[in-house]
């Protein structure tokens, strides 16, 4: 069956007997409607691959309001015309037209034909539609130079256009024909960010809790440009409904709006894309008033943990360790030591037994206590204190919330953005769970989201070469569950084959830095690579700073933009060239034509568990950055297993 974009889901009788033809069509043909109000644009366009495109409309007008020859037609048979002309006059001459005239019979058919003289258009009767079949409209298709399918789709389909210039290259090709002139989303990606845009009333009311939809799909296979692109539709579609993309990390935030910037200029108003600190941040002062307090020395609470823990002396867990449960408790909303009994602990990295978890139940409640007192919280309460406000009036409201890399949402988190929707709001989830899940492997519907039957899988990369995808998917594949909920297999058809990742082994951390700076000024001296193709990423024990300086040193003071430090814009603004430095940790959503992963040895060499998995997921991320040239430096020897991905450097 063909592909409907967007999928027709409130059709009137007339569109389900059209609908019924175009059906028949194989699932290579995309059947799109134009979205906008426009007096040239034709109801649809028809398009395959080989048989190319064909636009129809339908005309009401019965036969005496179009033929020629009545005394009475001359006005609607002048609006005929002029609208014919017009659509003619929109699409490139190679395109054929064809005009269903839904209100006329066959007889009538043919003496309207034989008064029309308009080039490469057809005419037919309902009934002659109806009884040709999908066969008759594939037989009127015809193939479109790719600079007139470029102008068509740009003229009648701009929301379809990527919406970011990329720093990574395009990688594989349509129908293993042309390559991709990189301008559009593909069919897939368009499908999915038009979604729902036309949700029923009917259906409105039906749904109870919200309406969710959620875009599961590989590194690098156009998750983010499906949300930007959404919400820039959503925005200029509903000019009065407020649209909100709310992402993870702040460096990705940071260069989106970078890039959005080089691309668009400003935003639309009614458009806010922000990190879901800031934004729960603001949410809580909405609440609770100004003053939202953390502990501002990294010890406080660490110390805080080990003089209240002496009342129970049998724990054992290490203070970090207790950090992360509480931080757990809070993520998971845990209300009582009976509820936290029942909560399935399940990749937590750590056993707990009953005893245990009574005590460090109790541990956490003092320590909530305690910091309470003294006018704090953990970062991860403020979610938890904003779920349990005793009125939610003040929270701002929203009609659209899309989440990207929402595979790092904790269920708090979920929670918050729920009561920040609108009645009958609209909730857009991205996630890639190859590259981590909610910290530990709770599913969507632990997090209180049913995306049954409602979500999209894209497997195939645009970003990166099938040998970068597939070293880093084998490293994957060691160490987690073939789940399908927490493991995607990526699709290499069509993909660039590249070459696998580099490997240099150095002796220490500094010369990790010192080989790494030198390689990329050799490529940026050499081979002219403009700065913003490379992308460093250091983890573990990297002496950040000294990497860093070192970079300044070679580049230019100004040339590097370390995410980290930099949070909201590049050192000297928008513009210039900068190459971009990231810490692991928050290096998820970048890419580079170029990248360089340091001190991330600690990952390949880890133990059995969920710690590996979850550090295997890490990597997976780290190394799906690269779109062409991936070079890792380590101090450390690779597993033997593993030693095969890579290639010498
Ligand atoms: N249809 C397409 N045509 C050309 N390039 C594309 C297409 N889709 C995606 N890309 C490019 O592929 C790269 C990856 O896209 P994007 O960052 O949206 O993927 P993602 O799924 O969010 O990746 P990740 O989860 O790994 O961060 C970008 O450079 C983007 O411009």
């Amino acid at each position: 069956m063909a592909l409907f974009i967007p999928e027709w889901t409130r059709a009137s009788g007339r569109q389900l007997q059209l609908k019924r033809v175009l059906n028949g069509l194989d699932e290579a043909t995309v059947v799109r409607k134009p979205l906008r109000e426009e007096d040239a644009a034709p109801e649809l366009f028809i398009e395959h691959a080989q048989r190319g495109w064909l636009a129809l409309a339908v005309v009401d007008t019965p036969f005496d309001g179009l033929d020629a020859r009545q005394l009475f037609a001359v006005e609607t048979r002048t609006a005929f015309d002029a609208r014919l002309a017009a659509w003619r006059a929109a699409l490139p001459d190679a395109l054929p037209l064809l005009l269903v005239l839904w209100a006329c019979s066959e007889d009538e058919v043919s003496v309207l034909a034989a008064q029309i003289d308009a080039q490469n258009v057809r005419l037919l009767s309902r009934e002659r539609y109806l009884e040709r079949g999908a066969a008759g409209l594939a037989a009127l298709q015809r193939p479109l130079a790719a600079d007139e399918q470029d102008a068509l789709r740009t003229r009648f389909f701009p929301e379809s256009s990527i919406p970011l210039p990329s720093v990574a290259r395009r990688r594989f090709q349509r129908n293993n024909q042309a390559v991709l002139s990189g301008l559009f989303l593909d069919s897939q990606q368009e499908w999915a960010s038009k979604l729902d845009l036309d949700l029923p009333d009917e259906q409105a009311h039906t749904v109870t809790d919200l309406s969710v939809r959620l875009v599961n799909g590989v590194a690098g296979s156009g998750k983010t440009l499906i949300a930007l692109s959404r919400a820039l539709l959503l925005a200029e579609m509903h000019p009065r409904e407020r649209v909100l993309i709310l992402i993870h990390n702040t460096p990705i935030v940071a260069d989106i709006r970078e890039r959005l910037h080089r691309a668009r200029g400003s935003l639309p108003s009614n458009l806010e894309i922000t990190t879901y600190s800031a934004w729960i941040h603001r949410q809580w002062r909405r609440l609770f008033g100004p003053f939202l307090a953390m502990p501002a020395d990294p010890a406080y609470l660490p110390n805080l943990v080990r003089s209240l823990r002496t009342r129970w002396p049998d724990l054992k867990l290490a203070e970090s360790q207790l950090i992360e449960e509480f931080d757990f408790l809070n993520e998971m909303l845990v209300t009582s030591e009976a509820e936290y009994m029942d909560t399935s602990r399940a990749g937590r990295g750590f056993s707990l037994r009953a005893k245990e978890r009574r005590e460090v139940w109790r541990l956490f409640e003092a320590v909530t206590e305690a910091l309470q007192l003294a006018g704090l919280r953990m970062w991860s309460a403020v979610a938890c204190e904003v779920c349990r406000a005793p009125s939610h009036c003040a929270l701002e409201r929203y009609e659209h919330i899309l989440i990207d890399e929402a595979q790092f949402f904790a269920p708090s988190w979920f929670h918050t953005v729920k009561l920040a929707l609108k009645p009958q709001g609209r909730l857009f989830l991205c996630a890639d769970p190859n590259q981590g899940f909610m910290k530990s492997r709770l599913s969507w519907r632990n997090a209180g989201l049913d995306v049954a039957g409602r979500t999209k899988k894209l497997l195939r990369s645009y970003r990166t070469t099938q040998a970068i995808l597939h070293s880093a998917g084998t490293l994957l594949a060691r160490a987690v569950q073939a789940d399908p909920e927490h493991y995607l297999e990526p699709d290499f058809t069509g993909m660039e084959e590249g070459a696998a990742p580099i490997l240099i082994r150095v002796d220490s951390p500094q010369d990790a830095v010192d080989r790494a700076v030198n390689e990329i000024v050799e490529l940026v001296t050499t081979r002219g690579l403009p700065l913003s193709t490379f992308l460093v990423i250091y983890g573990g024990d990297t002496p950040k700073q000294l990497l860093y300086r070192r970079l300044c040193a070679a580049l230019g003071a100004k040339r590097v933009w370390w995410l980290n430090k930099d949070k909201k814009q590049p050192p000297e603004g928008y513009g210039p060239d900068y190459l971009r430095l990231a810490n692991l940790e928050t290096a998820t959503g970048l890419e580079g034509g170029a990248v360089f992963l340091l001190g991330v040895e600690g990952l390949l060499n880890v133990e059995e568990g969920d710690a590996r998995e979850a550090d295997a997921r890490k990597l997976y991320m780290a190394m799906t950055r690269a779109s062409h040239r991936l070079v890792m430096l380590t101090t450390e020897p690779v597993p033997p297993d593993a030693q095969p991905l890579f290639r010498a450097g």
